[in-house]
């Protein structure tokens, strides 16, 4: 059964935020900002450099341009002068950039729990690509930070060897590489320990010599010690001189109460505006472009609702099983996993009205209002599975409860479905359809929005009495081979009346030659930015546990039996049971081609 954990060490300390640089410093302002320019206008205070970087403009850190003069010194350019800053770079091993790299603020980034699975599997690799695109500062260095004992060296070497990322084929790949492995150090300590993160204090110290320094830590670690590392970092280790902020991944707690004592003890050592809380979901190219798509096209927007949506579905699937994060899986399950998280967020993205303009802030406070909106789930809302043993051609595959972190008789459902509704004007009946699922037959995510019948269609004959065959339906592809496609009915060619079912098709690896970034890079590189449009605000998170934990407290406390599925399979069938309930059928299901 689920372990309690508590976030905060001692809940009746009294720190403050004040022991971050608060945000809104006027140094915090004053930062080289690797953009383009997407709508604003800049105000082009960048000193002319030896080896200029094509991106590099100036932006304060919501991204809006620059409209006041910091209080700190500032050259002729107008950027913010450090006291080393025209000072010639000390030793090779304190930092290793020529002399032409060594304007501007200073950007450190630290990996906390760098010896960590997503860390090597995609913080580092998602730096790299930043930083061999020139997205990053000229300034920046890289600590890693865990309790297991490395040096430098064996830091740059477990990098290297981990690093595989859609730089790899790349022109200089290996030579970047190699530049950017020498901004990489690594620290060793305890996640609790003061005294550790004034170590890292020192080094980070000796690396950014005097230069305004922005701080950017990465809590890649699990959630029962992010209090304690924050509490360090901001104690010991935030900056002096610039912004200092906070990423934080997932798990945001367990249900409404964990979560909101996280953020209460998250809130001892950092402002709400020092704390990303990352969803790499909504990084991602497919769900960045769902607004566009909406707000930017003239034939979305005005369907966009009850009136010709019949069904919006969110789907999830993963053709592999926990393998090796079990220990971590049972104690939350797919609905922790992915529900409550990556695919609620794109839900209040599909559904929230059109914000007063693109800033966080009020894409925010429209995503908070429509998960305001929604109906708490209920036990009669889903359905769950858990997968089993499954043998083919040859091959078997384990069980959930294989997994030796695992308990033999666990009830944690690695497969959900859910059907959620939105009690506002817009969306009054429509089913909002989840499905999620681990070791199950493909590896997929999208949304798919079913709209209603053609009313009085001329050509119904043409279906037979299976009129869903002639809806349209809208596909957006997260992944893989991400497209957003269109289904359409149009005539066959010919002299007789035959009806076709066609997909208007934007297939992204047709129509752009170039790759898809990962979610991370485009995440990290908002921290870096303070561009907090795609990180969670607290006020949507208690909204988003209020909808789910009273299902969740439901399942535990009935102990509710998750229905078996074989391993590489469709899930089970209280799936179709439950969109059949609501007059809709799971749209993954039709075997289309594209
Ligand atoms: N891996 C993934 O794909 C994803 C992970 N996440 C989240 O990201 C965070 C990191 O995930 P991941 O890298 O998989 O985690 P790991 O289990 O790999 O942990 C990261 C590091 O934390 C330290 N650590 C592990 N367990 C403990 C413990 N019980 N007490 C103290 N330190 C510990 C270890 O470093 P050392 O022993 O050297 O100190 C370890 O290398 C988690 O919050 C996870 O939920 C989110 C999405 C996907
Ligand atoms: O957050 C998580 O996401 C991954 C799936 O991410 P993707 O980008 O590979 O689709 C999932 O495997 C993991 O269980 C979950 O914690």
């Amino acid at each position: 059964m689920a372990t309690q954990f508590s976030y905060c060490s001692s809940s009746s300390t009294t720190f403050t935020p004040s022991s971050f640089k608060n945000e809104t410093h006027l140094f915090s302002r004053f930062h080289i900002l690797p953009r383009k320019s997407h709508s604003c206008t800049w105000i082009s205070l960048i000193r002319p450099r030896i080896r200029p970087r094509k991106h590099f403009q100036l932006k304060s850190s919501n991204g809006h341009p620059l409209n006041a003069v910091s209080l700190q010194d500032v050259g002729t350019s107008g950027v913010p002068l450090a006291k080393n800053d025209m000072e010639p770079q000390g030793k090779e091993e304190s930092l290793p950039f020529s002399q032409s790299e060594n304007l501007g603020p200073q950007l450190s980034i630290t990996v906390v729990g760098a010896s960590g699975d997503l860390a090597k599997k995609k913080i580092f690799p998602a730096l790299f690509a930043l930083y061999y695109e020139d997205w990053l500062p000229e300034n920046f260095i890289v600590f890693g930070y865990a309790r297991t004992k490395m040096t430098d060296e064996e830091l740059r070497n477990m990098i290297s060897r981990t690093l595989t990322c859609r730089i790899d084929q790349r022109e200089n790949c290996e030579e970047k590489m190699d530049r950017f492995l020498k901004r990489c150090f690594y620290h060793s300590g305890q996640y609790n320990s003061e005294e550790h993160f004034a170590e890292l204090n020192r080094k980070l110290q000796e690396k950014e010599a005097g230069k305004l320094s922005n701080r950017l830590f990465y809590l890649s670690i699990p959630p029962n010690i992010f209090v304690d590392v924050v509490k360090c970092a901001s104690l010991r280790a935030s900056s002096t001189s610039g912004w200092t902020r906070v990423i934080v991944e997932k798990p945001f707690g367990r249900d409404s109460e964990s979560s909101g004592e996280l953020t209460r003890c998250l809130k001892l050592y950092l402002t709400e505006d020092q704390i990303f809380r990352i969803d790499h979901y909504l990084g991602k190219e497919l769900v960045e472009n769902l607004s566009v798509l909406r707000f930017s096209n003239l034939v979305f927007e005005p369907l966009w609702s009850r009136n010709f949506i019949r069904s919006v579905q969110l789907i999830f699937s993963e053709d592999f099983g926990t393998e090796g994060r079990g220990g971590y899986f049972d104690n939350y399950g797919i609905i922790r996993d992915i529900m409550q998280n990556h695919l609620l967020q794109i839900l209040a993205l599909f559904a929230m009205e059109t914000p007063v303009s693109l800033d966080a802030e009020d894409i925010r406070n429209e995503k908070v209002k429509v998960l305001r909106s929604m109906r708490p789930l209920q036990l009669d809302d889903v359905a769950v599975g858990q997968y089993k043993g499954h043998s083919k051609g040859g091959k078997s595959y384990p069980a959930y409860i294989d997994d030796p972190t695992v308990p033999n008789n666990s009830l944690t459902p690695t497969f959900a479905a859910a059907a959620l509704f939105i009690n506002n004007a817009r969306w009054d009946g429509v089913p909002f359809l989840m499905k999620a699922g681990k070791a199950l037959h493909t590896k997929r995510a999208e949304i798919r929005v079913q709209f209603r019948h053609v009313p009085g269609n001329l050509y119904k004959r043409n279906f037979g009495t299976d009129l869903d065959k002639a809806t349209n339906e809208l596909v957006l592809r997260v992944q893989p081979d991400e497209a957003i496609y269109l289904k359409i009915n149009n005539k066959v060619p010919g002299l007789g009346m035959r009806l076709d079912r066609s997909d208007l098709n934007l297939l992204y690896r047709a129509r752009y030659s170039r790759e898809i970034p990962d979610a991370y890079e485009r995440l990290l590189l908002d921290a870096v930015e303070g561009e907090r449009r795609l990180f969670i605000r607290s006020d949507e998170l208690d909204a988003a546990w209020a909808l789910f934990t009273p299902l969740l407290k439901e399942l535990e406390q009935k102990k509710i039996v998750p229905e078996l599925y074989p391993y590489g399979s469709r899930g089970p069938v209280g799936a179709h049971y439950l969109a059949a309930k609501h007059n809709v059928r799971w749209g993954d299901l039709s075997g289309e081609a594209s």
